[in-house]
């Protein structure tokens, strides 16, 4: 399969090694206690509140080449996003490593906006963030908000904005560059149908312009579409990694059984 999982000779981008990342929470004590209470007991060193470890991504290990587009997908609670924030640089592995060829940008629901800032504002500011020089941010506006699909809304607070709305803008302003690694956590899933076909076509354009594109999603259509490699992931283990089709059509056998 010619657009399968990118092969030798072709330059890695990401590399994870045996990836292991733990969070560790501060369990309730007998749902009497609140993150609060339990703090002051830390800091006057009083009896200690239990530390309870949710081992959310489990020796996985990967090689992602340029040109790769891979879908991350499995249940809720698999790991997918933790892996992401790791590989974004987010969250230390308790073991293994993430390799980095390049600066991975990570466009999540949560991606940082000023609420308060109109749309306009967020594009110049999120242009200058990644790194535009001024006059670059002016020339692409038109296409950004064009692309996003806003609107008139865009002279308005982002507070006032639909998720959806708010997704469309993050990941419009992010893909106005070109990314080394582009990590996007979810975004397209909040937008509606013709924003998806538009935000696909934008993704296939980034991973031809070379760079590697991660796309965690529960959309298996979207995933299908757009990306040529997929990861599975399950209980924080790698389940299967291959070409999209192979590993879309193993995970859903595997719902379907279970
Ligand atoms: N900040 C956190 N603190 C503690 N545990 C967390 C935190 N974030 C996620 N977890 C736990 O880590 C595990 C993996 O969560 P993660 O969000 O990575 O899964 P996911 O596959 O992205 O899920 P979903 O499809 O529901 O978005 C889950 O058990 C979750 O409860």
């Amino acid at each position: 399969m010619a657009d399968s999982v990118a092969g030798s000779g072709v330059e890695p981008t990401v590399i994870a090694d045996r990836l292991d990342i733990i969070y560790k929470v501060i369990a309730g004590q007998g749902g009497k206690g609140t993150a609060a209470t339990a703090l002051r007991r830390i800091v006057n060193r009083q009896d200690r509140p239990t530390i309870r470890e949710v081992h959310a991504v489990r020796n996985v290990s990967f090689t992602a080449y340029k040109g790769d587009a891979i879908g991350v997908i499995g249940r809720n609670g698999s790991g997918k996003s933790t892996m992401l924030r790791a590989i974004a640089g987010l969250l230390p592995p308790v073991s293994g490593a993430v390799y980095t060829g390049g600066r991975p940008s990570l466009l999540g629901v949560n991606a940082a906006m000023m609420n308060d800032l109109t749309g306009e504002r967020n594009v110049v500011l999120g242009c200058l963030a990644m790194g535009m020089s001024p006059a670059e941010t002016q020339r692409r506006y038109a296409e950004i908000v064009d692309f996003s699909g806003i609107g008139d809304f865009i002279d308005l607070p982002m507070s006032t904005y639909s998720t959806g709305m708010q997704a469309r803008l993050k990941f419009a302003i992010a893909s106005a560059k070109t990314h080394d690694i582009l990590l996007v956590d979810e975004a397209l899933a909040t937008g509606d149908a013709e924003f998806r076909v538009r935000s696909e076509r934008k993704i296939k354009d980034l991973r031809d312009q070379a760079g590697t594109v991660f796309l965690v999603s529960h959309s298996l259509d979207v995933v299908q579409e757009t990306c040529n490699r997929a990861l599975w992931l399950d209980a924080g283990v790698l389940k299967l990694d291959g070409p999209v089709d192979e590993v879309i059509a193993a995970y859903i056998r595997s719902t379907r059984a279970g």
